[in-house]
């Protein structure tokens, strides 16, 4: 994919600097040359779902962040109201057959880079974030949001069940007896609810004060060896990463198998009318 490399001024908290940035349609990457910190904007209009080229984009934007040796990862949105809105339906609803199993392998591909990305990474997490939004939230190692949105894995309400591996990112940040009751009860947070179970680190009133204390966060890593921290991390995630690699083929057959259930479809389809309905009114 053409990406077009471009230098811009953009304000920020301790005022306008100079950072490079990249741009593709669905992703942008910005490192503030000051902090070395690298800012990765979801740009998927309407919603941020995420769509095969999406996640292709996000893998492709992760690698490129860890290829630059930027000091850390804030993943957010440019859409003022939505984070993501996690998958896009549309890749399951009827699916082609080929394109749902790139689509899948994607996704795995993206939670791979993501949850096991050797930068420290962060959530700036601006709008709702429902399903694969807090997905990539929770793969993030600190999460900072906005007042008034939601965020969980709403799963069992759409009548699909959530991969080990998406349980793997909930467990990483939630108990365990928390994180079982909100996944069996497919339970939306608000951003007070997610606060205070500990499901986010800290809330911000503006996305740029969401951004600073994520930055925040990732300077706190400023005086530790980078090689220390990064394997220590690898340490802590092994076991989930593993466990994906070595089963990636037969997650995929699964999800399949689950997908194409007449049952599946079904409910998807009106989950879909609901969404497409409310849209309208
Ligand atoms: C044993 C296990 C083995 C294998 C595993 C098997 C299966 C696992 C499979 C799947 C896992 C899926 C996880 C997911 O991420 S599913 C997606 C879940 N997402 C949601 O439920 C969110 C739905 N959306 C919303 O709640 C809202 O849209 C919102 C809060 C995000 C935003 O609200 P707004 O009022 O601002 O916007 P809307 O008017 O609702 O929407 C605008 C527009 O966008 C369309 N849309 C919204 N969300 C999605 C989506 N996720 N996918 C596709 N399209 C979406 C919506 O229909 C509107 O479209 P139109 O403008 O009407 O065309």
């Amino acid at each position: 994919m053409m990406r077009s490399k471009l230098l811009s001024l953009v304000p920020c908290a301790t005022g306008p600097f100079r950072t490079m940035s990249t741009t593709t349609k669905l992703t942008t990457v910005e490192v503030n040359d000051k902090t070395g910190i690298a800012t990765l904007t979801m740009n998927r209009p309407p919603v941020n779902g995420l769509n095969l080229d999406l996640l292709r984009d996000l893998r492709q934007s992760i690698a490129e962040i860890e290829g630059n040796k930027s000091r850390g990862l804030i993943l957010t949105s440019s859409n003022p109201t939505i984070f993501s809105a996690g998958l896009d339906i549309m890749e399951m609803y009827k699916p082609d057959k080929e394109r749902v199993r790139a689509f899948w392998t994607a996704l795995q591909d993206a939670w791979l880079a993501l949850y096991g990305s050797s930068v420290p990474t962060a959530a700036a997490i601006n709008g709702h974030s429902p399903a694969g939004g807090c997905l990539l939230a929770t793969s993030c190692e600190y999460r900072v949001m906005l007042p008034k949105f939601t965020i969980g894995l709403n799963e069992t309400k759409l009548g699909i069940v959530a991969p080990m591996w998406f349980m793997s990112s909930f467990l990483s940040v939630l108990p365990r007896r928390e994180a079982e009751r909100a996944l069996n009860q497919g339970r939306m947070f608000t951003t007070d609810e997610a606060l205070q179970i500990g499901l986010v680190d800290e809330a911000a009133g503006t996305k740029e004060e969401a951004l600073e204390k994520c930055a925040q966060f990732i300077g706190t890593f400023a005086k530790v060896n980078p090689i220390a921290r990064a394997l220590t991390k690898q340490q802590f995630r092994a076991a989930e990463l593993e466990q994906l690699e070595s089963e990636r083929a037969q997650d995929l057959e699964k999800f399949l198998f689950f997908i194409n259930q007449p049952a599946v479809q079904k409910g998807l389809g009106i989950y879909l009318e609901s969404l497409k309905k409310k849209a309208k009114n």
